[in-house]
């Protein structure tokens, strides 16, 4: 009889993607594979496409800081979701579980345990989240992301195994991702740039180093006033940086630089907000894909160089590849992604009010190595939003090169084994 895993995990996507990754390594492998989630959470979503696998749903409840009438129905909830896991384990007989955290993992784990059947948990964060807090006591071993993870766990029960990237990721191609989002492609751009060069008032050179060279020396010449034509249009770049800008726009082609917006896998209404108060002035210089969260799409700020969407999935991978620097939260899951596609970030990490300060840990740990460069929401305004972004822009070779430093370990590969391992026969 072949081997069966159960995975769980859910509520965000930082709970799930670490699933995705492992899943196909299992199937490959032969096992049976099962997952255990809420009846209409995103891990339902995520998982939806994989043929491979057998979803359960069950009943789940949040465990909130805060005060919410929902606080007296959802411990019922709780109960509900125990012994529902317990029986789907007691029938499954899962050889191990895997579980990535997040509300819905406590009855699993607990019906797990019930049953004598090994549970390994991921904590991606740099310290344990509540639900994982209480689910850790009756798991075989916590994996975790940040090294330092371990002072918070019991002796004995750590592992370090780092970031588990999913393969996919590293698959992606920039051209896709540019169709995808409609932005134009970077061949095209280039022709209408030097197309426009052509006929503009500044006869600008006919390659874009000629092009960035004859801007250069029309601005050192005549700083006040410097007209160049982009695609056609002629811009008055009276300002040194719009001169700066329009200079550097023809070295890349006529190509604005990619920048990626990221508020977590649910999006952040926050970040929304501050993105779209300084709209007019990123979209000079970049070619924005906005990631929004479920609702947050506003159709009538769509622009040519303003592309948004409340998630992707699929096509996440040719996105990340044609994007230069990133603006994101600072979930785990994501940043360490980022690293290891080596893009240079600008973090607005979840607030303590709004969390645990997870976040706050895991952007400075991120700092201090260099990779990135942290606004704390508290700061965003239009004006440190737009000197950030330009910060990390102007410093982007400098943020690849210390991230290039840090080894790309195959971290999945050694969880996968550790799995194996744990799995009762
Ligand atoms: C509000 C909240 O509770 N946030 C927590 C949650 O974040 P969140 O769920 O946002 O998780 P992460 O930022 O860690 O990961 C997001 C994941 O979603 C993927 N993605 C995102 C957007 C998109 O359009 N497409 C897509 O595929 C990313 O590639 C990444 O794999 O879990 C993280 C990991 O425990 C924590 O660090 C965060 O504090």
């Amino acid at each position: 009889m072949g081997r069966k895993i159960m995975f769980t995990g859910g509520g965000t996507a930082g709970h799930v993607t670490v699933n995705l990754a492992l899943i196909p390594r299992f199937a490959e492998a032969g096992w049976k594979i099962h997952y255990i989630g809420s009846e209409n959470g995103i891990e339902k979503q995520l998982t939806a496409p994989l043929e491979q696998l057998t979803y359960h749903g069950i009943a789940t409840g949040k465990l909130r800081r805060y005060l919410d009438w929902q606080n007296v129905k959802d411990p019922f909830k709780v109960v509900k979701g125990v012994f529902q896991a317990y029986r789907l384990i007691q029938r499954e007989k899962p050889n191990v579980i895997f579980s990535k955290g997040g509300f819905v993992s406590v009855p699993v784990v607990l019906g797990a345990w019930l049953n004598r059947v090994p549970v390994l948990i991921h904590e991606s964060d740099l310290t344990p989240g509540l639900a994982n807090r209480i689910a850790i006591p009756f798991a075989s071993g916590v994996c975790t992301t940040f090294p330092e993870t371990a002072q918070h766990l019991p002796s004995g029960k750590s592992h370090y195994v780092g970031a588990v990237i999913r393969d996919e990721l590293r698959q992606g191609v920039a051209s896709r991702g540019r169709a995808y989002c409609g932005l134009l492609p970077a061949s095209e751009a280039a022709d209408a740039a030097a197309a426009g060069a052509a006929g503009s008032s500044q006869t600008l050179g006919k390659t874009p180093q000629e092009q960035a060279a004859k801007a250069d020396a029309a601005y050192s010449a005549n700083p006040a006033k410097l007209v160049v034509s982009i695609s056609g249009k002629s811009v008055d770049a009276a300002e040194p940086l719009a001169a700066m800008e329009e200079a550097e726009r023809v070295e890349t082609g006529g190509v604005k630089p990619v920048l990626l917006i990221m508020g977590g896998s649910l999006g952040s209404r926050a970040i929304n907000k501050a993105v779209r108060s300084a709209l007019g002035e990123l979209t000079r210089k970049f070619s924005i894909v906005h990631l929004c969260g479920k609702g947050q799409v506003e159709p009538a700020l769509e622009t040519a160089d303003y592309k948004q969407f409340e998630y992707i999935n699929e096509q996440l991978p040719d996105v990340l590849a044609m994007s230069d620097i990133v603006l994101s939260r600072a979930g785990s899951n994501a940043i360490f992604e980022f690293l290891h596609l080596r893009k240079p970030m600008l973090l607005i990490p979840l607030t303590k009010a709004q969390s645990r300060g997870d976040q706050l840990l895991n952007a400075d740990s991120f700092k201090s190595s260099g990779f990135c460069e942290v606004l704390h929401e508290e700061k965003v305004t239009p004006e440190t939003l737009l000197a950030a972004i330009k910060d990390v822009y102007e410093n982007r070779a400098a943020y690849i090169q210390r991230m290039e430093q840090e080894e790309r370990r195959d971290t999945l590969s050694q969880l996968y084994e550790l799995i194996v391992s744990s799995a009762r026969e």
